[in-house]
């Protein structure tokens, strides 16, 4: 469904991505982890269509991505990225209302009530449904990115782009969150790409974990390489040298090994 071909990505003299080379079927749960800086990102913004490739080609069904954010593609940010002024069902709505084409964000007759019908679904699935008349600030960290899913998946995309969504969030609701996203995952028959910091949380989800790092450093001009994907990695049982490896290879050089007394696999679902 996706695949990037020697895909390179530069702002100015900065390489930040360089000779990506990856297939992704559709139905894939990818999570993303590496060293902050190393283009996580910018690869979700490759993807999503704000930003463009400086060379090689990135394709969806064979097309390059188009330049502009399309509903068959869905994005969370860890930011909550809601309108304050708006009720939890005006934001679904308003979500709807900017996804058609050459209008203004206005709904009228019955295009409104299909929308307002839409929205209640959508967020009575993500667990919002008692919430319908509250404002964003009424509302907890993990109720805003509950939210903020209920908005990507209004356009019933078929990509799911997740940017650190949970990475503010306390660890007891980020569990809540990974059971949600699992469900939504397998019932929209989504392919998704989620960047997390956390190792663990990558191995725990998805079918695959990619490692961003670079393998070619100049002391005297670190913007000069780009990072590449290192390990690509079917989830499942990890081993826990390379658990070890990449948790290494991730984590910044000032911050001590934390003890990791169980590995993901050994943890309950
Ligand atoms: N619009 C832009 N213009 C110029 N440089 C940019 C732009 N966006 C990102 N960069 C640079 O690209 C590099 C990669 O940034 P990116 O946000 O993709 O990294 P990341 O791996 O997601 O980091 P983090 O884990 O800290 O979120 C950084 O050096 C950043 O400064």
């Amino acid at each position: 469904m996706i695949e990037a071909r020697n895909l390179w990505k530069s702002y100015g003299d900065n390489v930040v991505l360089e000779r990506l080379n990856i297939k992704v079927q559709e139905g894939d749960f990818i999570t993303m982890v590496g060293a902050s800086g190393c283009g996580k990102s910018t690869f979700l913004k490759l993807l999503l269509g704000t930003e463009g490739p400086s060379k090689g080609e990135l394709l969806i069904d064979g097309q390059p991505v188009r330049q502009e954010p399309g509903p068959d593609r869905g994005v969370v940010f860890q930011k909550y990225s809601v309108f304050p002024h708006m009720t939890v069902l005006e934001n679904v709505m308003a979500a709807k209302a900017f996804q058609r084409k050459g209008v203004t964000g206005w709904l009228f007759g019955k295009a409104k009530t299909t929308a307002r019908k839409e929205a209640v679904a959508i967020l009575d699935q993500v667990g919002l449904g008692h919430t319908l008349e509250r404002y964003p600030h009424q509302l907890s960290g993990g109720m805003q990115q509950r939210l903020a899913i209920a908005q990507a998946l209004l356009g019933r995309p078929r990509i799911l782009l997740l940017d650190e969504p949970f990475g503010a969030l306390d660890p007891g609701i980020r569990g809540e969150m990974h059971q949600l996203v699992l469900s939504l995952w397998r019932e929209y028959k989504l392919t998704v790409f989620m960047v997390t910091h956390d190792l663990k949380e990558g191995f725990f989800l998805g079918t695959r974990l990619w490692v961003f790092d670079r393998l070619r450093i100049d002391p005297h001009a670190p913007d000069a390489y780009g990072a590449s994907i290192t390990y690509d990695l079917p989830v499942g049982d990890v081993d826990p040298k390379i658990y070890h490896e990449i948790d290494d290879d991730i984590r910044p050089a000032f911050t001590p090994a934390p003890q990791v007394e169980t590995l993901p696999h050994e943890q309950e679902n």
